[in-house]
């Protein structure tokens, strides 16, 4: 039996199906890249997936966002089989994988007002505006994606997961190219999005994400999958 990486322990009967579930979940491409996983996540908590480089933490994300048919097993996003194409799974599910799909003619403003637009969201203007200031690109508010740092470019893809409405959160490795501000910026609007009723699901190998945002943590390695606190969870990420 997998161990259980439930985000509640104790609860046996969450009232509500939790944001993402998976239960015997066999991640991969064609064979298992690593020992199943049960998790799940509940409003309110942060679960972070740690484990050393090639493990399957971003595979397991994919799967869970649909991008990825499970080796086996099962998951689901509120209480419905994973299907991206789903109408519940895109309103309930932002996420930021780190992948740069940018339309080159379009600047950062831009690309963050398309985000609104699409999720209808009101005052897009406004939003946008606050995000551009919160993520330290509004000098560069009318600059195309190709004429931005790497790092800023970072700041504009997680400006986009959070300029669209969501229950769920999922991010893989959020803290990569950011500076020690921004990073510390980061695990604050992680815990503001978790009080504020929200679910999240990342991948990360900083040992302050985890123990500044995280609510539980699973630790993937090759042989076993584990779940930790977050501050034994902290120091086994520092120590990978
Ligand atoms: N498209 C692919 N086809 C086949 N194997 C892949 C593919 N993508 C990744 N892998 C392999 O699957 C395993 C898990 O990769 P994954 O990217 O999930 O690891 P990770 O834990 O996210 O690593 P990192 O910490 O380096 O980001 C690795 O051995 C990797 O080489």
């Amino acid at each position: 039996m997998p161990p259980r990486a439930s985000t509640t322990p104790g609860r046996d009967v969450p009232v509500e199906p939790p944001l993402v579930r998976a239960r015997g979940l066999l991640v991969g491409y064609g064979l298992p890249v690593c020992p199943a996983v049960d998790l799940s996540v509940q409003p309110g908590e942060v679960l972070a997936v740690v484990g050393a480089n090639g493990t399957g933490k971003s595979t397991l994300l994919r799967t869970l966002l649909g991008h990825l048919e499970p080796v086996g097993g099962a998951a689901e996003v509120l209480g419905a089989p994973v299907d991206p194409r789903a109408a519940q799974m895109r309103a309930a599910v932002a996420q930021d994988l780190g992948e740069e799909a940018f339309f080159p003619y379009l600047t950062a403003r831009e690309h963050l007002l398309l985000t609104c637009y699409g999720h209808g969201v009101p005052g897009p203007g406004e939003v946008v505006d606050a995000l551009l200031e919160e993520f330290g690109l509004h000098e560069r508010a009318d600059a195309s994606p190709g004429a931005l740092s790497s790092g800023q470019r970072r700041r504009l893809l997680l400006a986009a997961a959070l300029a669209r409405p969501r229950s769920l959160l999922v991010l893989d490795e959020p803290e990569q190219r950011l500076d020690v501000g921004m990073r510390n910026h980061l695990v604050e609007r992680l815990v503001a999005e978790r009080q504020a009723g929200g679910g999240i699901l990342l991948a990360t190998h900083d040992p302050r994400v985890v123990a500044g945002a995280a609510t539980a943590v699973l630790h993937i390695s090759e042989s076993e999958v584990r779940t930790l606190d977050p501050d034994d969870g902290a120091t086994a990420v520092a120590s990978l």
